[in-house]
C-alpha cells in the first residue's frame, strides 16, 4: 500500500487564531510527506482559506471542503462564522454552534472512504472538537487533537475547566491539579466567564465534555517547541497521559531565516485578509525609525480593551515619547465591525501621532509577522494569544503582557515565570490602569541596562531554540522536525497494523 496516497482530514475551530496554525500545519505535513490534506470548515472560512491559498504556491494537494452552516440557526448574527468581530459574550454561541459540524464532517469522511476505498490516515481536529473522536472511531480511523495553544497554557486551561478549582477556595489564589503545589494561580487570572462557571453554565456545558472527549484521542499535536516549554510539556503529558508531539512553530519558514524583514506577501498568504492599511506603508513607517525603537501593540484577532483603558493606554504611549504601531479596534461594548470613533481616544490623539510620526494607528488588521520581524521593532504589547507569543519569540522580541481571555493569562504567567521574556502590564478588559503605569512599564522594558535588557537577552535565547527546532539537514534534525517525523511514522505503523489484521481476518 503506497503511503504517498495517504489522506488526512483537518477540522479547525472557526477563529483566525486556529485557522492560521491549522493551515500552516497542513502545509508542513504536506511538504514533508506529500499526503493529501483536506481542511473542512464552514463556507465563509473556506472562502477565506481559498483566497489565502490562491496567493501561495505549492498547495496542490491541500483541498478545502465546505461543511454546511447557517449562523442565524444558532442565534448568531448573519454571516458570522468566526470569533472575529463577535462580542465575547456571544462567542459561546459559536462554540455551541460548532457541534452542528459533526454530522457534515461525518458525511465528508464517509464520502472520502467511498471514493478512496479506505479511511483517511487520521483526522486532525481542534482541541475543542472532542466529538471528532467518535466520528473517526466509527469510520475506522483515529482522531488526533491539535491544540493551537502552548503546552503550559493548554494544560492550565483544560485543568481549570475540568476541575473548576475556584469553586473550592475562599482565597484569592488556587492550586491546579496537574501543576506542582507551589505553582499558584490568582483568581484574577480567570476570565469573568470562567470565574462564574459552575458546571451548569453554557461555557462549562461546551468545554467540559469537548475537552474530556479530546483527552481520549490517539494523541495530541501542540504548536510549541520541546526546548522552550520543558515544564509545560511535562505537565501537559502527565495530565492527559497521551503522546504529545510538539511540532511548532507553525510560522512560515521565511520568517525563521536569519535575513531581516519579511516580504509583505507573507501576511496575505497567512490570513487571506484584506489589510485595512497597506502593509508596505507599515514597513516604510518602520524603516523611517531607528533600530529597536518601536513598540508594537495588538490584542489579536478577537479581543479588545475597554474605552477607558484605550484612553489611558494612549496617554501612556504619548507620554513615553516612544514610537509605536497600534492595531486598534472599537472598544468592548461597541460594534467591532463599525467605524472607529475619535472620541474613544484622547482629543486630537491620532492627528498628533500622525503629524509627529510618533505613532501609527492601524485600524483593524496589520501585517503582524512582518512588523515583528522588522529590525525597528523592540517590544510587543500583547494579549498573549499563543500565535502572537510564538511569532514574537521567533523574532527575539520580548513581550509586555495584557492577557484578556481564554488561556492568555496562563501564557502570560509562563512567559514571566518560566521564560523571563515578559512583564505583565495588567490583565482583563475591566482592570483599572492609568497612563502613568503604562509609561512606567514602557520605560522599564525599553531600558537596555535593566529589566528590558534581561528580557531581550532571554528572548534572543528562545529565538535560537525555536529556530534550532526546525533544523533539517544531514548533520542534525531539530526537535520539531523529529516530532513531526515520529508523528507520521506512528500513524503509518498503526495503518500497517490495522491493514495486517484486516487481511488476516479476510484470509481466515
Ligand atoms: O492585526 C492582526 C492581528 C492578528 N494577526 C494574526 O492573527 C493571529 C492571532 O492569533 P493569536 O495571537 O493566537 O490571538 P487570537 O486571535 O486571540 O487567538 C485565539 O487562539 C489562540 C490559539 O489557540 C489562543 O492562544 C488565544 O487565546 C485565542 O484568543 C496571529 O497569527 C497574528 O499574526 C495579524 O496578522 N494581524
Amino acid at each position: 500500500m503506497g503511503f504517498e496516497n495517504e489522506h488526512i482530514v483537518m477540522l479547525p475551530f472557526m477563529a483566525q487564531g486556529h485557522l492560521i496554525p491549522f493551515l500552516a500545519l497542513a502545509k508542513q505535513i504536506q511538504q514533508r510527506t506529500n499526503f493529501t490534506i483536506t481542511i473542512a470548515s464552514t463556507p465563509l472560512n473556506i472562502q477565506s482559506l481559498q483566497s489565502t491559498m490562491a496567493t501561495s504556491s505549492n498547495n496542490n494537494t491541500i483541498h478545502l471542503a465546505e461543511l454546511p452552516f447557517c449562523s442565524t440557526d444558532h442565534g448568531l448574527p448573519p454571516n458570522t462564522e468566526t470569533t472575529e468581530n463577535l462580542p465575547l459574550k456571544q462567542v459561546v454561541n459559536l462554540f455551541a454552534a460548532s457541534l452542528s459540524l459533526e454530522a457534515p464532517a461525518r458525511r465528508l469522511i464517509s464520502g472520502i472512504i467511498e471514493t478512496e476505498g479506505r479511511p483517511p490516515l487520521c483526522v486532525i481536529s481542534d482541541l475543542f472538537f472532542g466529538w471528532a473522536n467518535d466520528v473517526a472511531d466509527s469510520l475506522g480511523t483515529v482522531n488526533v487533537s491539535f491544540t493551537t495553544g502552548g503546552a503550559y497554557g493548554t494544560a492550565a486551561y483544560i485543568s481549570i475547566w475540568h476541575n473548576l478549582p475556584h469553586r473550592s477556595t475562599h482565597e484569592d489564589f488556587f492550586t491546579l491539579p496537574g501543576f506542582p503545589e507551589g505553582c499558584r494561580f490568582d483568581i484574577s487570572q480567570l476570565h469573568p466567564f470562567l470565574r462564574a462557571a459552575d458546571g451548569t453554565d453554557s461555557w462549562s456545558r461546551f468545554f467540559q465534555p469537548q475537552i474530556s472527549l479530546s483527552a481520549k484521542s490517539f494523541g495530541w499535536l501542540c504548536n510549541t517547541v520541546e526546548e522552550i516549554e520543558p515544564f509545560g510539556l511535562d505537565v501537559l503529558r502527565n495530565y492527559v497521559r497521551l503522546p504529545v508531539w510538539s511540532i511548532g512553530p507553525l510560522i512560515p519558514r521565511e520568517a525563521l531565516k536569519n535575513s531581516s524583514t519579511l516580504d509583505v506577501s507573507v501576511s496575505r498568504q497567512r490570513a487571506g485578509k484584506k489589510l485595512s492599511f497597506p502593509a508596505e506603508k507599515c514597513l516604510e513607517w518602520l524603516d523611517s525609525h531607528g533600530s529597536d525603537s518601536v513598540i508594537y501593540i495588538s490584542f489579536g484577532s478577537q479581543n479588545t480593551i475597554s474605552e477607558t483603558q484605550m484612553k489611558e493606554l494612549a496617554i501612556g504611549l504619548e507620554e513615553s515619547g516612544r514610537a509605536f504601531i497600534w492595531v486598534i479596534r472599537p472598544p468592548v461594548g461597541f460594534d467591532l465591525k463599525g467605524e472607529f470613533r475619535a472620541e474613544w481616544l484622547p482629543q486630537g490623539f491620532e492627528e498628533r501621532m500622525n503629524k509627529s510620526k510618533q505613532g501609527l494607528l492601524v485600524h483593524n488588521w496589520a501585517p503582524q509577522l512582518e512588523i515583528l520581524s522588522h529590525k525597528s521593532t523592540r517590544v510587543f504589547v500583547s494579549h498573549c494569544g499563543w500565535n502572537s507569543v510564538m511569532e514574537s519569540l521567533s523574532q527575539g522580541v520580548p513581550i509586555v503582557g495584557w492577557p484578556l481571555a481564554a488561556e492568555q493569562a496562563y501564557n502570560s504567567k509562563m512567559l514571566v515565570e518560566e521564560m523571563g521574556v515578559s512583564v505583565e502590564l495588567t490583565r482583563g478588559a475591566q482592570s483599572k490602569i492609568v497612563g502613568e503605569e503604562v509609561k512606567g512599564v514602557i520605560d522599564l522594558v525599553m531600558d537596555e541596562s535593566g529589566k528590558g535588557g534581561e528580557m531581550r537577552k532571554s528572548a534572543a535565547v528562545i529565538k535560537e531554540k525555536i529556530r534550532a527546532s526546525i533544523r533539517d539537514d544531514d548533520e542534525e534534525k531539530g526537535s520539531s522536525v523529529k516530532a513531526m517525523d515520529d508523528f507520521v511514522a506512528v500513524l503509518l505503523s498503526k495503518r500497517q497494523e490495522s491493514s495486517k489484521s484486516s487481511n488476516s481476518i479476510v484470509s481466515n
